[in-house]
């Protein structure tokens, strides 16, 4: 299995300077739930000058709805009106209530191009859902989208065509990396790596502060000088010829500090642990697909 990277895909999206956006809809882009993702996926389409009067965001909890508004977005608590006028709805609700969501909708959809954010729910039980429906694309972004930063696998069936498919790599592509997978079942692999992967980072850099602050340093010091070597580490790694690996060996000095480190890491196995929690994920992505597939 490989995945097939989107040759204008780039690590970053980068605000284009002309007024044009380059995302070509023919209608609204509607997104179903206006949470996390929602708003991190339509603060890329902000970032790629998408006018914000073409999107509309439906979503129950009112406390969001402040929010959205001040994205300059149409807001609604109703699914039915937000679909109307879309010519793209993204599902961004939760995989356990997608069959809720999409029970009441069924008769309302009229052929859009439906992009699902959601884990674990296929699009066999997406199609079925809705009624043998074929336009559909899964993906799985991260929340780094939030800055432009994103990383998102893309997967539909051959039902979805040339258009569809650049329509959906274009939306993507503002909130940052896209990439194709050739296989549905790859996605719970990118769900492990790069969904859930800001989670990992987050988690290295709380036991770093937590360490920092019981060798000595201020909360704040050790949050300063953890969150910007994280920077500093993933910008060289992005950047530079060498693998992670070898970026890694540039540090370690023989019998010194990074050594010492690195040995203590390796002793508790570290990296097994990490592989298995990235089994766990990609397992937990693949059992929310049966349990939705009965639904
Ligand atoms: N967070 C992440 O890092 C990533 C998430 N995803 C996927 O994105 C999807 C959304 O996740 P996330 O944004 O974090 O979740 P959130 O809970 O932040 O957002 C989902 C929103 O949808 C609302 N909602 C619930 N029911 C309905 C309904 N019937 N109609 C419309 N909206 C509804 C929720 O309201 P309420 O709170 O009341 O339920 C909530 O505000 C999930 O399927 C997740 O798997 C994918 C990649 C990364
Ligand atoms: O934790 C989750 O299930 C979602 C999908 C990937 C990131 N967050």
């Amino acid at each position: 299995m490989h995945l097939t990277t989107d040759s204008t895909a780039t690590a970053t999206a980068t605000a284009t300077t002309t007024t044009e956006s380059p995302i070509r809809s023919e209608g609204k882009i509607a997104f179903i739930g206006g949470g996390n993702m929602a708003q991190a996926l339509i603060g890329g389409l902000l970032a790629q000058q998408f006018n914000p009067a073409d999107i509309i965001v439906s979503e129950p909890v009112e406390a969001l709805h402040a929010t959205l508004r001040q994205l300059g977005v149409q807001v609604t608590t109703d699914n039915q009106q937000a679909i109307t006028d879309a010519a793209v709805v993204i599902l961004a609700v939760k995989p356990q209530v997608m069959a809720e969501v999409l029970m009441p909708l069924r008769e309302q959809f009229k052929n859009q191009l439906i992009i699902s954010i959601a884990a674990g729910v296929t699009i066999s039980t997406l199609s079925r859902l809705l009624g043998d429906y074929p336009r559909i694309v899964r993906a799985m972004p991260n929340t780094p989208a939030l800055i432009q930063t994103g990383a998102t696998g893309l997967y539909a069936t051959t039902a979805v065509d040339t258009a569809d498919r650049t329509l959906a790599t274009n939306i993507l592509q503002a909130a940052g990396l896209v990439l194709w997978v050739e296989q549905e079942q790859q996605l719970d692999a990118v769900t492990a790596v790069s969904g859930s992967g800001p989670a990992y980072f987050f988690y290295l850099m709380e036991a770093m502060i937590q360490a920092g602050q019981d060798l000595g340093l201020t909360e704040a010091q050790a949050r300063a000088l953890t969150l910007q070597t994280a920077l500093g580490a993933a910008k060289m790694a992005v950047s530079s010829p060498h693998a992670p690996d070898q970026l890694r060996k540039n540090v370690t000095s023989p019998n010194g500090t990074t050594q010492a480190a690195i040995e203590t890491m390796d002793t508790a196995h570290v990296n097994v642990h990490i592989q298995q929690a990235l089994q766990a994920a990609a397992t937990r992505s693949a059992e929310l697909a049966i349990a939705l597939a009965s639904k």
